[in-house]
């Protein structure tokens, strides 16, 4: 826990005089940042003492020694290379530390004492600006948090064991937001219940967030999601700010200031308390790291949990948005999306796929737009040659909040003239784009007159010939890499720097044209004008010439052979050439500042740009894919349904694809779920293709949200509000959970949040406890979903006896993934086929994993028997005895499980998969509406299904 407030000084300031001046100034500097590192300039060097010192050398492995003695005990000291400071924040800040930096300010020598330092950044991994120290392609969020807890739950939690015990916060409790980003200038507040926290988490990933100090609860919550128990937030710096920062007045005043306006109407962001206390924490701190204002944060813009597709971090985990299972990058949905050319493009990606609207026009707009850059010119799709000229484009979003902070490097400049040179190249096709644009319909949409995000695009791109002009005219073609090297401002453009310049670079044909000139004048043959670092310029005379130095030479020095002088002319030189040097640099840095000073007026026309690139980047990149991968565009409507037709996981598919065997061999599935067919129960073998079928559809719907095409032939979408996901067997132990209890957790959240109009995916639920339990939760919950939250439901399952569940659920279906057995070796076909699985292949599949043969027999032996033995009238007794006194959360309480015990008594539930197949097939026959031909058809089948 970390605490950066510089606001807080000690109530009584200790006595320092036992310490040596120098440290006096440390502890009174580090006095102001106890909980963060403090780099303390000195000289080459920014060096960490004491606490800090030991900590630094523990956490980046820096060499520990000691410097001195102050207050009678030796000085632990640290220290890192001011030219290699980059490298060590950067590992301090991905560690999560933050840090301070305590420049030298004054003149040296111009007081007694230590020279004179200052903090001038906190450097923390929710401010970060250098783009040295962010990744490239992930937005650095800052979040403020603050919860209305109910009187005196705040501090509730006294025992060590606090984070462990504390009862749960209720899920509605009121709930503030504010985030923002440094670089793009944007702050988002949101007001929302607790229970909609993760979720938030889970879209903004960010690196740092604030809260309350004393709010006890809200930390411990917060901490152990830190720790791994929740949310994605795991790489979340957590930093606890002074309780009075979150006050909402304080929130309104700091926004209306920052955004220069008078009230927050407009912003529809009046009447929300808490939200506005977390933006005044929010902007307290940003404004304290920077160490001044935020001249380019100038956009605000309220969410609201309900206007977003709701993903729970269950389903970025399980769908493998972001990262695989493993934590890694790739194979992922992002990984596959992101082709993009730009950091800034890769940036909205991960936006668009993290947060779709359920608003659906800005979709579509989207959609458009790609089905605009696909259409072909003589030459081919006309997004490739703009993917080629975004390649050289600089992260102007980035460099233009570093010329808003005034931290711009001079190579950051010259990438941005480069990039403006581009636009020359990139402005007229999006502008021809714009125009085609009216010609394109999508299946299903009005044709627009134009595409609004294509329109957006041509403003944003549009040149900005001046700017261009300004840094060609004063940016050195090919700048130095710091400031503090020189060589940074054109040549031609500040006279006074030019003169200081050829001081500096002529020194050397000076020397020789005033020889040649004094050994003419003076007759002199071996008179020579000299420079040594000791003496400075000179003219040397030897013994000879001794006699025809002129009056107005003035000695300076005597050799063994020969005298050496000083002229007034030489003298003037000297001093100007030496100082050239310096004053040329001096003279660079106001030439810089000045220019940056200049460049801020530019930022929100350089901001309109970087959000221009972002999204043609974007764009493209999505194009490109619709385009190599065969994507379609989906077709909304009103009617509530998913309707997929050769529908693809599009991660899968391009893994087979890339391997040697598979090479296009994935198989494309449909998919139809509606009010009618509301809950398709899934059997089928082992790897058999039931999580991939599944999770395609979840990914094709979330594709379609975010505006993309999908990976299907053709896809029929209506209104979608959540993706709830419940796959794999995890456990969660820093959160104390088995893998049991997680299962039910996640498969409660989801009972309990479901609505119709939520895609609901359950895989092999309850087949982390006993084989009964199991099975009579699975199925009290298909139940639950079918007929209570009424989900488009997508259920895998082992347990045969749950594919009995449409002969009850009206809106429940059987389908399977189909395998068929040749020479007892199982082959799967991964085609999603109507009816139920005829049997399971386990024994085959654990063949294939390299069972031992004798081992495989024996196990076919057990199966057999087991087969043989099972009687419906014996498994029944005790199947379902236990469902009086329910296990899983919540699930009891509305008789649910009871039904679901029910449904089953009715039934023989040890049945084998032939009879259940058997039952089904009947129920599913309609003999008023069979043709004599189609009955004689149904009895073969049914005939052939009792042999089975
Ligand atoms: N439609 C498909 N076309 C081609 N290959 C597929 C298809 N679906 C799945 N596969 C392949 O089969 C493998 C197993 O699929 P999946 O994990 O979905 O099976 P499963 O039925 O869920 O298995 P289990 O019941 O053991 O969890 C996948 O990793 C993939 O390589």
């Amino acid at each position: 826990m970390r605490e950066n407030a510089p606001e807080n000084q000690p109530a009584d300031a200790p006595d320092l005089s036992a310490h040596t001046p120098m440290m006096q100034q440390f502890l009174r500097l580090k006095a102001q940042h106890p909980d963060t590192l403090l780099l303390y300039r000195m000289g080459d060097f920014y060096e960490l003492f004491l606490d800090d010192a030991v900590r630094a050398h523990r956490l980046i492995d820096i060499t520990l020694t000691t410097r001195g003695m102050s207050a009678g005990e030796p000085i632990p000291m640290a220290g890192v290379p001011v030219h290699a400071l980059d490298t060590y924040l950067a590992r301090l800040i991905r560690l999560g530390e933050s840090v301070a930096i305590a420049e030298q300010i004054g003149e040296p020598g111009a007081q007694k004492g230590p020279m004179e330092r200052q903090v001038v950044r906190v450097v923390t991994p929710g401010t970060l600006t250098d783009t040295a120290l962010m990744a490239e392609r992930q937005d650095v969020v800052l979040l403020a948090l603050t919860r209305q807890d109910a009187p005196g739950a705040r501090q509730r939690r006294q025992s060590p064991d606090w984070t462990q015990d504390a009862p749960p916060c209720p899920p509605a409790t009121p709930t503030g937001l504010a985030w923002l980003n440094l670089s793009s200038g944007e702050i988002r507040l949101c007001e929302c219940a607790w229970a909609d926290v993760p979720a938030w988490l889970s879209r903004l990933a960010p690196a740092e967030v604030l809260c309350p100090k004393d709010h006890d609860a809200l930390r411990a919550d917060l901490e152990r999601w830190q720790s791994g128990a929740g949310p994605a937030s795991g790489a979340a710096a957590l930093t606890p700010r002074q309780p009075w920062q979150f006050d909402a007045a304080a929130g309104v005043r700091l926004l209306c200031e920052q955004l220069q306006v008078a009230h927050l109407q407009a912003f529809g962001a009046e009447g929300l308390p808490l939200a506005q206390a977390a933006a005044s924490a929010l902007l307290h701190f940003a404004r304290h790291t920077q160490g001044q204002a935020l001249g380019h944060v100038n956009q605000l813009r309220v969410e609201r949990s309900q206007d977003l597709l709701l993903l729970p971090p269950s389903t970025f985990r399980n769908l493998e948005l972001l990262q695989t299972l493993k934590g890694e990058k790739a194979p992922t949905l992002l990984a596959l999306l992101d082709v993009c050319q730009t950091g800034m493009g890769s940036r909205l990606m991960r936006q668009w796929l993290t947060q779709p609207r359920l608003e659906r026009s800005e979709a579509q707009q989207r959609q458009h737009a790609i089905a605009t850059l696909l259409s072909a010119d003589p030459q081919g799709p006309q997004f490739e040659p703009l993917r080629e000229r975004l390649r050289g484009v600089a992260d102007v979003q980035r460099i233009s909040a570093r010329i808003a902070l005034g931290q711009a490097r001079p190579r950051e400049l010259a990438a941005l003239r480069h990039t403006l040179s581009l636009l020359d190249g990139l402005h007229p096709p999006v502008l021809a784009l714009l125009q085609d644009s009216s010609g394109i319909a999508l299946p299903g949409q009005p044709r627009p007159p134009a595409n609004p995000w294509l329109e957006a695009l041509a403003a944003g791109l549009a040149p900005q010939d001046e700017l261009l002009a300004l840094l060609r005219q004063q940016l050195a073609e090919e700048p130095a890499v710091q400031l503090r090297d020189g060589d940074v401002i054109a040549a031609g453009f500040d006279a006074e720097l030019d003169e200081l310049r050829g001081i500096s670079q002529n020194c050397d044909q000076f020397l020789a044209d005033m020889e040649e000139r004094e050994r003419a004048q003076t007759g002199i043959a071996n008179l020579r004008v000299l420079f040594n670092r000791l003496h400075g310029f000179f003219i040397e005379v030897s013994s000879s010439g001794l006699n025809r130095v002129p009056a107005h030479y003035q000695r300076r020095q005597t050799m063994k052979n020969a005298e050496r002088y000083t002229t007034p002319e030489l003298k003037a030189f000297e001093d100007r050439a030496l100082s050239a040097q310096e004053r040329a640099l001096a003279r660079e840095k106001l030439l810089y500042a000045a220019l940056l000073e200049a460049l801020q007026a530019q930022v929100p026309a350089l901001q309109a740009l970087a959000g221009a690139l972002a999204g043609l980047d974007a764009l493209c990149a999505l194009a490109e894919r619709a385009h190599s991968q065969g994507w379609q565009p989906p077709q909304f409507t009103a009617v509530p349904c998913i309707h997929i037709e050769g529908g693809r996981h599009p991660v899968v598919q391009e893994r087979l694809a890339a391997s040697a065997q598979g090479a296009g061999s994935f198989i494309a599935n449909d998919c139809r779920l509606d009010p009618q067919q509301r809950l398709l129960v899934i059997t089928g073998p082992n790897m058999g293709g039931k999580s991939t079928y599944m999770r395609q559809v979840a990914l094709i719907v979330l594709l379609a949200a975010m505006g993309s095409f999908v990976p299907a032939q053709r896809c029929v979408l209506g209104p979608i509000d959540a993706i709830h996901c419940r796959i794999g067997a995890s456990d969660d132990l820093a959160g104390g959970q088995s893998t049991f209890m997680v299962e039910m957790s996640e498969a409660a959240a989801i009972v309990h949040q479901a609505t119709s109009t939520s895609l609901v995916l359950m895989d092999e639920i309850g087949r982390g406890t006993s084989t009964l339990d199991g099975l009579a939760l699975a199925t009290a919950i298909a139940a639950h979903l079918h007929d209570r939250n009424q989900s488009l439901t997508l259920f895998a399952t082992h347990y045969f006896e749950l594919t009995a569940l449409p002969t009850q659920h009206r809106a429940a279906v059987n389908v399977h993934v189909s395998a068929s057995e040749a020479a007892q070796r199982i082959v799967f076909l991964h085609q999603v086929e109507p009816g139920p699985a005829s049997r399971s292949y386990g024994v085959q599949v654990a063949r294939l994993a390299g069972m031992p043969p004798a081992l495989i027999r024996q196990a076919q032996r057990h199966l057999q028997h087991l087969e043989e033995q099972a009687r419906p009238d014996e498994a029944q007794g005790g199947l379902f005895d236990h469902l009086d006194d329910p296990q899983g959360p919540d699930l009891a309480d509305d008789g649910v499980l009871t039904e679901a015990a029910a449904v089953f008594a009715a039934q023989p539930s040890a049945a084998t998969a032939a009879d259940i197949a058997l039952r089904t097939e009947l129920q599913q026959l309609d003999p008023d509406h069979l043709s004599p031909r189609e009955a004689h058809q149904a009895l073969y089948r049914l005939k052939a299904l009792l042999d089975a």
